[in-house]
């Protein structure tokens, strides 16, 4: 949600992700990694998805793309370019369409060269001018593309993974932290563009853990917390903690270089142990008897919360 009324890349509402476990053989176990989440992407956007460990951030992009193994319930509203992603669109438009930067280099198939796996099924003689250009431009050098794997290092391996992404047909990348382990001035390039694409009319979801980061370069960020996203906010929003909505994403704030330092005392819950109500409940200063009851999302200026404490004026979607 924004104030936007621009075209939909991406438009999710209300992803839930159940798996299914057995513990010790026998017991059937549920556990809810995601639940209630809402998020878009439109065109032109980079929308970051800003969350600690284990906050579903992984598991969103897999639930994009149907990766989640098969004991995983998916359920939710997902439209692609305003139409709806079902399984079979999904296996069409996966890797073409919409590209993932996967978070681990072991994406990569270990038995085949690296620039054939960049350049798919396309075997035209544009594949391959485009494969190398984007190769020269991260500072692979001639000779990379008939690499295996195993014969990449880890920086290298995420610019291959990089060029693999930006050579189709792509509308949406979904880019799961592009960047670790890549030189600064490697991963400032990366980030010029995915501008770039994203200014061409296409849409960007950068998953990362670096608020800083995030800061620097999306025009939204969505907060993820304990599977759920608890606001939506501008990147203007953060220049000023008033202006942000939620408790978390102000303690966030707080938490930044420029503004104190403060650490929150607590932990994100486990998915196995989530508070009644508000997942951040058990860690707000804030909280009060009531955040135990159902936390519906509210639209607040150009952006959502999760909070039923943010008393702003209220505008619905
Ligand atoms: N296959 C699975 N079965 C059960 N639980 C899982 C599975 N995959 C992930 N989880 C759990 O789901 C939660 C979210 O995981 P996810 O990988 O999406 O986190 P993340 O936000 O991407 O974290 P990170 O920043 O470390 O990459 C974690 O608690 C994780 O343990
Ligand atoms: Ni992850």
């Amino acid at each position: 949600m924004s104030c936007l009324d621009k075209f939909h890349i991406l438009e999710i509402e209300n992803l839930s992700v159940v798996f299914h476990q057995y513990a010790k053989r026998t017991k059937k176990q549920e556990l809810p990694v995601i639940s209630n989440l809402n998020v878009s992407v439109h065109e032109g956007e980079i929308v970051a998805v800003v969350g600690s460990s284990g906050s579903g951030k992984s598991l969103l992009a897999h639930a994009i793309l149907g990766l989640l193994p098969s004991n995983a319930e998916v359920k939710g509203r997902f439209d692609f370019l305003e139409e709806p992603l079902t399984e079979e669109r999904m296996k069409a438009v996966r890797g073409n369409e919409i590209a993932l930067v996967p978070q681990s280099v072991n994406y990569l198939d270990p038995l085949m060269k690296v620039g054939k796996q960049v350049r798919g099924t396309e075997r035209s003689k544009h594949a391959l001018k485009r494969q190398r250009e984007l190769f020269l431009s991260y500072g692979l050098q001639e000779g990379t593309e008939d690499l295996y794997p195993f014969e990449c290092s880890g920086g290298m391996s995420r610019r291959i993974l990089l060029s693999t992404a930006l050579m189709g047909n792509t509308r949406l990348l979904i880019a799961d932290e592009p960047t670790p382990g890549m030189e600064l001035a490697m991963a400032k390039k990366a980030m010029e563009d995915f501008r770039k694409f994203a200014d061409a009319g296409n849409g960007v979801l950068l998953i990362t853990h670096d608020i800083e980061l995030a800061l620097e370069v999306a025009d939204r960020i969505a907060i993820f917390y304990a599977g759920t996203t608890v606001e939506e906010a501008l990147v203007s929003d953060f220049q000023s903690e008033e202006r942000l909505r939620h408790p978390y994403t102000k303690a966030l704030w707080r938490a930044m270089p420029g503004n104190g330092f403060q650490v929150i005392p607590g932990n994100q819950p486990y998915v196995k142990d989530l508070p009644k109500g508000c997942v951040f409940g058990p860690r707000c200063p804030q909280f009060s008897k009531e955040c135990e009851g159902e936390i519906p999302e509210r639209v607040v200026r150009c952006g959502t919360v999760r909070c039923i404490k943010c008393s702003e004026e209220i505008v619905r979607k």
